[in-house]
């Protein structure tokens, strides 16, 4: 291009129909065109050029034909072997990672592995950047295509925080029909279990909501029997503020909360409440013993969120200095703390962990597992993701009302907790997961007869509501992005999930 294209050409709106980012459901309130001009106006006006550039875009006009990316070389693997061989395969891809990475990687790296896992809900603009940079300095491997592929999915799931791909697997394949079989027949075996909630499980709050779930009885304090499945079990009184409980400075780092005590609960709009976007029911002591419950209040959140913030079992008595007469107050009949983790209001699915190197998974389950897993390979090799692990799971959901109510998957994963998992490998302590990637194999799911669309919840209050139809994926951030499973109704449900630690 020559010197005097210095003026920076506008994308077309051709230019952005011929590149759609990816597909967002029908209730999606930003027009797609919006989105697409809002990712691309995120880029420096340099980078927009040498995309604009890189695309033969000349003064905005596309010219010439170019056809929309594919996605990325989602073709079978040849031949599937036995459990060695996969696992010889599956070095031999970390082999070319590796190979390939040497030879590629660029020296932004380090920046691209901090923004993709912050401990901020904000995306950092950085990413744009580099995911741009290093997929135009790849220019053998890189076409102008899968430059706009990695861009677009790339810039969705750091801005929205998701991105839904239709038609990842052929929707009416015979693979997600026999994987949907494969899955049935676990059923039938008893292989999958319902959910039992990990304690460990951590969820990230905007709202603190202390000083609930206690009432004094006959000048005993109870935990009352809503807040058996609410419990943080630290009792710490509302009288602290959230950032100077060390295990809640520690879950929400440096984020501001809103303290919000139970008399709020009354006079904050419940609408206030439900657009926040994490709720955690803090169920610390009473401040003055009140004798009042407040379950009855907290019911329209509770119905609609997840709410367990715990990291340690319940105990079973504990004991907590009131301020207001310095009394020291027993706390009594606290219900066995493995039923209070195993809500099945809170989840109610079927599931079953998997590895891929397991030599029982059926040749189709396997297959798409390892094509899911392609996104986590090309992700280190284009935007330096760092990724070597996965979690894989496949879960039905029955249609007799189940359903997971609101929560993030961002999990730490403890030694004891991946060796249950995963019992081939070891893999280093403290990690977390974060990227889901969920692929539907429901054929002909109709969601106003059976419900179980995925609700995800963004960042500005809204929610977007996603069908779990065959052959979809969705990817989303494990660590921002709170969503739901809404109840199944009629039909069961299926679904293999993959976490990328
Ligand atoms: O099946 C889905 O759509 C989501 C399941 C889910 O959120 C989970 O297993 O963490
Ligand atoms: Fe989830």
């Amino acid at each position: 291009m020559k010197k005097k294209t210095q003026v920076l050409p506008k994308a077309s709106s051709s230019f952005l129909k011929k590149y759609p980012w990816s597909s967002f459901p029908e209730n999606v309130q930003m027009s797609q065109t919006k989105q697409e001009e809002l990712a691309f106006e995120l880029l420096p006006p340099e980078l927009k050029l040498k995309i604009l550039e890189k695309l033969n875009l000349v003064d905005g006009v596309l010219s010439g034909t170019v056809e929309a990316p594919p996605l990325m070389d989602f073709s079978m693997p040849t031949k599937i072997g036995k459990s060695s061989q996969q696992k010889k395969k599956k070095e031999q891809t970390i082999d070319n990672e590796e190979n390939n990475s040497k030879e590629e990687r660029v020296e932004t790296h380090s920046t691209i592995i901090t923004t993709m896992h912050p401990k901020t809900t904000e995306p950092s603009p950085l990413l744009f950047d580099n995911i741009v940079l290093n997929a135009l300095q790849e220019n053998k491997s890189t076409t102008d295509s899968n430059l706009c592929f990695s861009l677009q999915n790339a810039v969705n799931l750091q801005k929205h925080g998701y991105v839904v791909i239709d038609d990842f697997i052929d929707g009416n394949s015979q693979m997600i029909v026999n994987c949907v079989k494969q899955i049935e027949s676990m059923k039938q075996n008893g292989v999958l279990k319902k959910a039992g909630l990990n304690r460990r499980e951590k969820h990230i709050a905007d709202v603190h909501i202390s000083d609930c779930g206690v009432t004094k009885l006959n000048g005993t304090y109870h935990w009352d029997a809503h807040s058996k499945h609410y419990v943080h079990s630290t009792s710490a009184s509302c009288t602290l503020a959230p950032n100077s409980d060390p295990e809640l400075s520690h879950l929400f780092g440096s984020k501001t909360l809103t303290s919000l005590s139970s008399s709020h609960t009354t006079t904050k709009p419940i609408d206030w409440v439900l657009s926040c976007q994490h709720v955690v029911f803090y169920y610390g002591a009473s401040v003055g013993g009140e004798e009042r419950s407040v379950s009855k209040d907290l019911e329209p959140v509770t119905s609609h969120w997840q709410c367990v913030a715990g990291i340690e079992p319940l105990p079973k008595i504990t004991t907590h200095s009131n301020k207001k007469n310095d009394e020291k107050v027993q706390f009594e009949n606290v219900t066995d703390s493995n039923s209070v983790w195993r809500s099945e209001d809170v989840r109610s699915d079927l599931h079953a962990w998997m590895h891929s190197d397991d030599a029982n998974i059926a040749k189709d389950l396997r297959n798409v597992i390892t094509q899911i897993d392609k996104i986590r390979v090309w992700l280190n090799k284009h935007v330096q993701f760092g990724c070597q692990d996965t979690q894989v799971q496949v879960s039905c959901y029955p249609g007799d009302g189940s359903r997971y109510r609101a929560h993030l998957d961002e999990v730490y994963v403890d030694d004891s907790t991946i060796q249950s998992i995963r019992n081939s490998e070891q893999i280093s302590a403290k990690k977390t997961r974060r990227i889901t990637a969920l692929l539907y194999l429901n054929e002909r799911w109709n969601t106003t007869e059976c419900g179980g669309a995925v609700r995800i919840y963004l960042s500005d209050g809204v929610y977007r509501d996603i069908e779990p139809v065959a052959g979809r994926l969705l990817l989303f951030n494990s660590q921002w992005l709170p969503h739901e499973v809404m109840p199944v109704f009629h039909r069961d449900r299926f679904a293999i999930t993959l976490w990328m630690y």
